[in-house]
């Protein structure tokens, strides 16, 4: 497959919306800028984190919630390109998939409607420790793991919940730090680079 699949319905208007322009106080750690991800090498040129204008607005929704509780979300991955879904699901063992999206029918990373995020401290900014770490393919992953401490449990289940509040976002059972925004269908799965995304919506509309 050379590209992304095609919508098979309408599709609303790509809008996607710089994260750190929304709220400076959104953390980013983009792993797939660096070496430190599960590649071992850079795939994103910039590290950047757009998402779709009400999935970003419902983003940032929980993340004052977040702050009332002491903490800030940090973003580890947005809106991700189709090509880079392929290089994640060639490189992913068969017993590892679940791990990653299948590029045929594509990732609602691609659509601008998926976000990979843990929590930092407000009174150190640092990241805070979960039951395993971002993109670990294990089961400390999912969201049912039993083990790790009471508190990095904590911490897990209080992400959850501000994200599931309001009724916007939905974990990935398989993995703590993914969150689907619930209109993704209505968005094409894309391709362009960070570098293509205009920016001219990032005002958020009052
Ligand atoms: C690769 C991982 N961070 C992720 O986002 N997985 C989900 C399943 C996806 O690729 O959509
Ligand atoms: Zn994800």
């Amino acid at each position: 497959q050379d590209g992304p699949p095609k919508p098979t319905g309408a599709v609303r208007e790509s809008d996607l919306v710089e994260l750190v322009k929304l709220d400076p106080s959104i953390k980013l750690d983009i792993r797939y800028a660096t070496a430190n991800n599960f590649v071992g090498k850079p795939v994103y040129p910039e590290a950047r984190a757009f998402l779709q204008r009400p999935a970003a607005i419902a983003l940032l929704s929980a993340h004052r919630w977040l702050k009332t509780q002491g903490y800030g979300i940090l973003v580890h991955d947005a809106y991700r390109p189709w090509a880079i879904t392929k290089v994640f699901w060639d490189i992913t063992p068969a017993d590892k998939k679940i791990f990653v999206a299948d590029p045929a029918v594509g990732s609602k990373h691609n659509r601008g409607c998926a976000v990979d995020i843990s929590l930092y401290e407000l009174s150190t900014g640092k990241a805070v420790e979960m039951p395993g770490d971002y993109d670990e393919m294990s089961e400390r992953s999912f969201v049912t793991f039993t083990g790790g401490t009471e508190q990095q449990r904590k911490l897990r289940d209080l992400l959850r919940h501000a994200m599931e509040r309001e009724g916007e976002f939905f974990v990935y059972p398989e993995e703590w730090w993914h969150y689907d925004f619930k209109d993704s269908k209505h968005y094409a799965v894309q391709n362009i680079p960070f570098s293509a995304i205009s920016g001219k919506g990032t005002k958020l509309k009052k």
